[in-house]
């Protein structure tokens, strides 16, 4: 059985190896002829998966997405070939929910704000969402929802509020699949009309799709002086991103708020569970086996909580500037893929054994990830 993986998959190796003959690729470059005996194919969200890529395969069977995402993929068209597909739903959820905290905290320090005091809009309430609403639970952060499909559905009891009335909090934080059609559609869900009711005081975060802001129009706001905080991890069109937005970023990376190791490599483990049931072969290998320990595995603390040791905590698992200070530096050399392609480590919370003493009490340590 052939094998064709994305060779930015974490422990690909180690999983596959034994189901199959593994053929890694450049997720960017692959081609209909590289893939022409391909049983299976392992992507991630760069491969548009496709009519035009699957043209010259006959024997595909199974096709898998080590992301959350869906967008790169025709799933129409590979139900019309009865190939079977499966994708890594809150694989990297929580490396996006602690991106996600690790700019607050930076932006709080920026600009002396009290993170307690601010309300935090997160518009979608799916897995990364409802991550990030944990964790400023429990940093005790008021937060409202945005979720119009979730609010339909009788089972979620979670309060949920409009767009407009989200718009209006200090922080609004994205997090919605990029869909085209349909009554929720999030393509430009925030266009030049919602972005021209944001204030200056405002922070607008986007970790989930570019094509969710229009950038253009972004753009001509910041060009005319608006003054909203962004910070901008997607962008549209990437790789070929609109490179003047930069400038007006407070945080700007290169789509990695989902690429902690724990976060890639959960797809890369979730798909190889998915390809085992196909095989009907029994998934005997586990993350944990192979995952190594972190360089910062163990930490005391001996204080109470408090948002100076928080910031210290966040900024020494995960500090988001080292990676908003490589893209400024790289991307005008390097290129966006680059900069995704040698990411370095970076670990989740839940990486880090904390020990807490007496004097510190409290478990929102724990309530925020750590172990
Ligand atoms: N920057 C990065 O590295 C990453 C980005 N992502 C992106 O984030 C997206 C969201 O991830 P998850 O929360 O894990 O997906 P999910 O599928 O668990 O949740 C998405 C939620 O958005 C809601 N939604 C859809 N349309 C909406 C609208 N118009 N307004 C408000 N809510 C809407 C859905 O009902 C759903 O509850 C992914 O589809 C992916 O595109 C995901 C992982 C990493
Ligand atoms: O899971 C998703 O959805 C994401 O956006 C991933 O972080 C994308 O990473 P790549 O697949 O582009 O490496």
């Amino acid at each position: 059985m052939n094998i064709y993986y994305d060779e930015n998959m974490p422990y690909a190796v180690d999983f596959f190896k034994d189901l199959g003959t593994l053929h890694p690729f450049a997720g960017r470059s692959l081609t209909a002829d590289d893939i022409k005996d391909a049983d299976v194919l392992l992507v991630r969200s760069i491969t548009q998966v496709n009519q035009a890529l699957l043209a010259k395969n006959t024997c595909l069977k199974f096709v898998g997405t080590a992301t959350i995402g869906v967008d790169h993929i025709d799933q129409p068209y590979l139900a019309s070939r009865n190939i079977a597909f499966t994708s890594s739903p809150g694989c990297n959820a929580i490396s996006v929910a602690e991106y996600v905290i690790s700019c607050l905290v930076v932006l709080a320090e920026r600009y002396c704000l009290t993170l307690s005091n601010l309300t935090v809009g997160i518009v979608g309430a799916g897995n990364t969402g409802s991550r990030l609403s944990e964790k400023l639970t429990a940093l005790g952060i008021k937060h409202l929802l945005c979720d119009p499909l979730l609010a339909e559905q009788t089972q979620d009891n979670r309060k949920f509020y409009s767009l407009d009335e989200v718009l209006k909090c200090d922080v609004i934080s994205l997090h919605v699949p990029k869909t085209m059609t349909g009554p929720h559609a999030t393509y430009h869900l925030l266009n030049q009309l919602k972005l021209s009711q944001l204030t200056d005081q405002q922070i607008l975060i986007n970790a989930c799709r570019g094509e969710v802001i229009d950038n253009q129009a972004l753009l001509a706001l910041k060009q005319a002086g608006m003054q909203t905080k962004l910070v901008l991890d997607v962008w549209e069109n990437e790789p070929n991103i609109l490179c003047e937005l930069i400038p007006y970023c407070e945080i700007a990376t290169a789509h990695i708020a989902g690429y902690s190791l724990e976060g890639k490599a959960r797809g890369t483990e979730m798909l190889y569970q998915a390809l085992c049931k196909q095989l009907g072969v029994f998934a005997e290998k586990q993350l944990k086996n192979f995952i190594e320990e972190a360089n910062i595995s163990q930490l005391t603390i001996n204080q109470p909580f408090s948002e100076v040791l928080l910031n210290q905590m966040v900024k020494l698992v995960y500090d988001v500037r080292r990676d908003d200070g490589i893209f400024r530096q790289q991307i005008s050399s390097y290129g966006f893929d680059h900069i995704r392609k040698t990411y370095p480590a970076r670990r989740e919370f839940s990486a880090v054994n904390i020990n807490i003493t007496k004097q510190a009490q409290g478990d929102v340590w724990h309530h925020l990830g750590f172990n």
